[in-house]
């Protein structure tokens, strides 16, 4: 089942086109990882996908109402800081409340339970650390309980362990049906968690495959600018960028 359907998308930011007749699909059980350098479009392809944004062409999500969208994916900003001193359990409510559901739902508790974020729930959101701030808002997003997810960066922030964790979770929601789209820096982690990655590099996409078919040598060459070790070993795939090479 698709879940979300670019078609020629066009973003213009000023007299520059950031991003030129897009095109892709993301089907239900996908961990999409979106890669690219700073100021690929990342950002950009994920908000005007969920018609945050003005753009030219067609995006799925992008003509429904901000209900029927709410219902359809949840949208995690790159941001991670909270404003508000409101508890943790309450501010992760405000996901099952933008479908429509009660506070005491209970995707509030799942969500909780899959960011480690009991022992917090009764703490005030806005005295937590960066990194705790920055999953009580993921666990906000998983509260929504879509069959999308958009994420931008994450797992910045976060330390090992969490980042681990938070991709087994995105990739955990891929297996139980839903599909998470998830912008990221940290390549290794994209290539050890996702099932697919897409690779946006100027105004376009560079690659989109499986991990071991997209990072490429050339491809972490022409787009990256670096070169990467990679090995296999028991725990599985490992991917690690090494150095940059000369324009
Ligand atoms: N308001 C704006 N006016 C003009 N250009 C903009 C504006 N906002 C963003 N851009 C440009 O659009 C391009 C894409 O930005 P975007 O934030 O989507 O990139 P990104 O891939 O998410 O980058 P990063 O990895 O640094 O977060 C950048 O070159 C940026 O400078």
């Amino acid at each position: 089942m698709t879940l979300l359907r670019l078609d020629n998308l066009t973003v213009r930011r000023g007299p520059c086109a950031v991003l030129s007749h897009v095109s892709l699909t993301v089907g239900a059980g996908e961990c999409v990882g979106l890669i690219g350098p700073n100021g690929a479009g990342k950002t950009t392809l994920m908000r005007a996908a969920l018609g945050l944004m003005p753009a030219e062409g067609t995006a799925s999500l992008a003509g429904l109402t901000a209900a029927a969208r709410a219902a359809q994916a949840a949208w995690l900003p790159q941001s991670p800081q909270i404003a508000w001193p409101v508890s943790v359990r309450h501010l992760v409510s405000l996901g099952a409340m933008a479908r429509g559901r009660p506070a005491d739902h209970p995707t509030v508790q799942r969500a909780l339970d899959r960011m480690a974020l009991g022992p917090f729930a009764g703490r005030t959101a806005n005295g937590l650390s960066g990194g705790e701030q920055a999953r009580v808002l993921i666990a906000r997003a998983l509260a929504q309980d879509t069959p999308l997810l958009m994420a931008d960066e994450p797992t910045a922030g976060l330390d090992p362990a969490q980042q681990i964790r938070t991709m087994r979770v995105f990739r955990d929601l891929a297996a139980e049906g839903h599909s998470v789209v998830v912008s990221l820096h940290d390549l290794g982690l994209a290539a050890r968690h996702c099932t697919r990655i897409i690779v946006l590099h100027a105004g376009g996409v560079a690659a989109d495959g499986p991990p071991d078919a997209v990072l490429t040598d050339a491809l972490m060459a022409r787009v990256f600018g670096i070169t990467a070790y990679r090995a296999e070993t028991a725990a599985g795939a490992v991917f690690f960028p090494m150095d940059t090479v000369a324009p």
